[in-house]
């Protein structure tokens, strides 16, 4: 019998050696390089029909751009799995998967860490202002303007999403002597709340009782620009903002005059809403510490992340389970349940 065909969408930087061994079972075809009409004009001739699973990531959009209805009524009628390379998978259109059955998993768990690591690293450098004392050093003025900060022992962090991420950096924050409050589209189980947190029903509570506030949700339709004009006024005068999650949460524009006006006294961001273009605002402040979104880049994180894509890719093709597959699609009755327990150890 013929073998199977998976497809590798983009580079694969720490797993060759695992996709390569997959050609004892799989036929491998590849498309790491290139432009979205050539990807289109390979989908059209044929070229991947018998591909039943492909691998792509959040990088790999440069090659293909977004998974969107286009695209994915493209794919060949062969495909039932898309296993993408990322805790966040806004540039997949879910809904038209949905429509072609494709089952999509994305890669939470092994995200958790580096990127809670990097939400405390923006969280105290935006409480020191230390965009100023590194750049003055840097500039041959020692601690140039530099202003005090603050402590975070004390304070109140506002966790909005508790999810994988949202838990890691409660987790760290508590060592800080943080009380930490979290808003979530519902409560967490007591099996996965931390004891140390307390649950707020509303997203205007959380955001009247915060002196930090922490974006940990996914953005969507409904979360774009959760965080706006009216949103920032409901924080305390000089609270923090830190952002991991994705840009667009927050409306730039409107972030960029509550900073301006001292309303929001400093932020920590990694993500921004047009990628890689930052609002000129954010550039120039002194209050913004910034980092170009590199919440997950380091070697054993994307390691991890790309071994778990592949596990997702053998399990559906030889289970039909995916491992980790997106939330949006638990309750379809054409979805085989994964084994959470496994995908929990990941
Ligand atoms: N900076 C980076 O490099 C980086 C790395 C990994 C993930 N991320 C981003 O972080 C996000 C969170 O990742 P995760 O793995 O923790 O996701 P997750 O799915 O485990 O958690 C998201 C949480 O947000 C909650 N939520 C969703 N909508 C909400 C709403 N309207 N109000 C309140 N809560 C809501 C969900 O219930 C869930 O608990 C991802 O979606 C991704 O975009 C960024």
């Amino acid at each position: 019998m013929a073998k199977q065909a998976v497809l590798l969408i983009g580079d694969l930087a720490h797993a060759s050696d695992e996709w390569s061994a997959l050609s004892s079972k799989y036929t491998l075809k590849e498309f790491r390089k290139g432009e979205r009409e050539q990807f289109l004009s390979n989908c059209k001739s044929g070229e991947y029909d018998d591909v039943v699973a492909l691998y792509r990531s959040n990088q790999s959009t440069s090659e293909t751009g977004p998974f969107d209805q286009e695209l994915i009524s493209a794919l060949p009628k062969s495909l039932k799995y898309i296993c993408h390379n990322g805790a966040g998978y806004d540039n997949i259109d879910v809904a038209s998967c949905n429509e072609r059955q494709i089952g999509v998993s994305s890669t939470p768990v092994a995200v958790d860490e580096a990127t809670a690591d990097v939400a405390v690293f923006l969280m105290l450098g935006a409480l020191r202002h230390a965009h100023v004392p590194l750049t003055a050093l840097r500039a041959g003025q020692w601690r140039g303007e530099s202003q005090l900060g603050h402590d975070p022992k004390g304070k109140t962090l506002g966790i909005l999403g508790m999810g994988g991420i949202g838990r890691a950096f409660a987790h760290r924050a508590q060592a800080f002597g943080l009380n930490i409050i979290y808003h979530n589209r519902s409560q967490l189980s007591s099996d996965l709340e931390p004891s140390y947190t307390i649950y707020v029903k509303t997203l205007d509570e959380l955001l009247e009782r915060s002196d930090i506030l922490s974006l940990n949700l996914s953005l969507n339709a409904k979360t774009k620009y959760i965080i706006s004009a009216a949103q920032l006024k409901k924080l305390k005068m000089g609270s923090i903002i830190v952002n991991t999650a994705r840009g667009a949460l927050i409306n730039e524009a409107d972030l960029v005059s509550a900073l301006e006006s001292g309303h929001i006294g400093s932020v920590g961001l990694d993500v921004f809403e047009e990628e890689p273009k930052i609002h000129a605002g954010l550039v120039k402040s002194d209050k913004a510490f910034l980092l170009p979104h590199v919440g997950t880049m380091t070697w054993e994180t994307q390691r991890d992340m790309e071994l778990l894509v592949l596990k997702n890719l053998e399990s559906g093709v030889q289970t039909g389970q995916l491992l980790t597959r997106v939330p949006e699609q638990k309750s379809f009755n054409w979805v085989k349940d994964g084994d959470s327990a496994l995908a929990s150890k990941i």
